[in-house]
């Protein structure tokens, strides 16, 4: 799944609580049904040991939060791309703020995520390392302020020059790669600014996953669309 219909909302799980075993599922099935209510393209970053489990009970977009640049062989506490793909992801974060890679294995996991038919969202934290991320094409660039993240400050309404800045010089570097932007988004408002200053989407977690009811939160995300 290489193409995805945009706006998209990329839900990363993390490790709370409220997103992980049972919970997770219960939560990517409060996608999957505002997907299918908005017709909004609803994608859920899981942790690894939830992948099957999710992919088998709903019929959304599941992405890893994370892939290791290995190949087949003796690498003790990693995960294999082929072993992702068997368990049913469509693509993988890359680069997270809470999981930096360097340079190198950024472009290894984006080649073999091309290679495969996969979508890569490679984080950022500003506009030139999103410009060097957008080199490597990956489908999407996700932009995110590190200390925005969890703050329920959103950096579509905090730093718009971010997200603008990264749109005009991701689409100067590589015009194939689509810009997301997330840190502190939780509102309908938060999504509207993004979009309105050129994202094709936000990728966001504490401001649903901690949300008393989810699905209002992600019913009101998309509200203004
Ligand atoms: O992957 C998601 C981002 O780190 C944003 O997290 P947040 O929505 O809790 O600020």
């Amino acid at each position: 799944m290489s193409k995805i219909k945009t706006p998209i909302v990329i839900l990363n799980f993390k490790t709370y609580l409220e997103s992980s075993g049972s919970k997770a599922l219960n939560l990517a099935k409060a996608l999957e049904s505002v997907s299918d209510e908005t017709g909004i393209s609803m994608i859920a970053a899981v942790q690894t040991v939830d992948i099957n489990r999710i992919v088998e009970e709903t019929n959304i977009p599941i992405l890893a939060q994370s892939i290791d640049a290995i190949s087949p062989g003796g690498h003790t506490g990693s995960n294999l791309i082929e072993n992702f793909i068997e368990n049913g992801i469509s693509g993988t974060l890359i680069n997270h703020s809470e999981n930096r890679l360097t340079l190198a294995d950024i472009d290894v996991i984006v080649k073999s995520t091309n290679e495969k038919n996969l979508l890569s969202v490679v984080c950022t934290n500003n506009v030139s390392t999103s410009m060097a991320a957008a080199v490597l094409n990956p489908s999407f660039v996700a932009v995110e302020p590190p200390e925005l993240i969890g703050s329920g400050i959103s950096v579509s309404q905090a730093e718009p020059e971010v997200v603008e800045g990264t749109v005009l010089n991701v689409s100067n570097a590589n015009k194939d790669v689509k810009v997301l932007c997330g840190a502190g988004i939780s509102t309908g408002d938060d999504m509207k600014a993004a979009l309105d200053l050129g994202a094709e989407g936000v990728l966001l977690a504490s401001g649903i996953i901690l949300a008393e009811n989810p699905k209002t939160a992600l019913l009101d995300l998309v509200s203004k669309i």
